[in-house]
């Protein structure tokens, strides 16, 4: 048997834990809020078109719950990097990983794997090698991957067409349906590289439409738009959950 007393206290500890726990969620919702301030506008918006529907209000609590999970929760990602010799594949690991370039690079044989971690996202990177004896294994490395970074050099006009054609070829293999492409225009450190447009005409990556297709123009010499790269990984590992 409980006293009186005994029963108040407990109602009250109760209380205090049901007030806590609510302070708690509010200052986490406080600082997902603003740091996230586009998903309170899109919230807003949506909920003026909407009239508060229930679903907006389900989508910023579930953007909120998928925030506190990538606190606690480490992410992994594998992407391989695919490209003609030359383009910058390594030189962009290295980009990425610690922002280090070189001129002297030695070309890659077979393949190398990195792990970069960038925030709570372990990005798992195939660096394959582009000569023209290791292409046939590139199907292989890209089976299971959550993206396929395609790199091509952007001032090297003479192999475009070659670049191009290996592209399509590997992105017609079916193994490979789906799987979303980031194709990345490198050397624009270089007068005679291409401009975006042209690069995506070149490549006729307006023909792919079974897959999701991005392209960023960059140089891993001068870190150009490696930051945005990293963007865009980070995200697809996040889709994949
Ligand atoms: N100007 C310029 N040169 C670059 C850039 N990125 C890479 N390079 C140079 O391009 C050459 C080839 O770079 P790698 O990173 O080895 O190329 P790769 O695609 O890994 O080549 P493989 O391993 O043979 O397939 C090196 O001399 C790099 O210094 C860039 O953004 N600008
Ligand atoms: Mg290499």
């Amino acid at each position: 048997m409980i006293s009186l007393a005994g029963k108040r206290r407990l109602s009250k500890a109760e209380g205090q834990l049901k007030s806590s726990g609510i302070y708690i969620i509010s200052i986490l919702l406080l600082i997902f809020l603003h740091s996230k301030p586009s998903s309170v506008h899109l919230f807003f918006s949506s909920s003026l078109v909407f009239n508060f529907s229930a679903s907006s209000l389900m989508g910023l609590w579930e953007a909120f719950l998928n925030w506190l999970r990538s606190l606690f929760f480490k992410q992994e990602m594998e992407l391989s990097l695919i490209g003609l010799q030359n383009a910058g594949k390594t030189s962009l690991v290295n980009a990425i990983a610690t922002g280090g370039y070189s001129e002297d690079m030695i070309p890659t044989v077979g393949f190398n794997m990195r792990k970069v971690t960038k925030g709570n996202v372990t990005i798992k990177l195939w660096d394959l090698g582009g000569q023209p004896r290791f292409r046939s294994m590139w199907e292989r490395y890209c089976r299971a991957v959550s993206a396929i970074v395609y790199v091509v050099d952007a001032a090297d006009h003479d192999n475009l067409a070659i670049s191009r054609s290996e592209l399509h070829d590997l992105l017609n293999k079916p193994s490979l349906n789906g799987i979303p492409l980031l194709v990345l225009g490198n050397k624009i450190d270089k007068p005679e590289a291409l401009s975006k447009p042209a690069l995506t005409d070149q490549m006729e990556l307006k023909s792919i439409t079974d897959r999701e297709v991005c392209c960023f123009m960059i140089s891993c010499k001068n870190s150009t738009n490696v930051d945005s790269v990293i963007d865009w990984l980070v995200k697809h590992s996040k889709a994949k959950g």
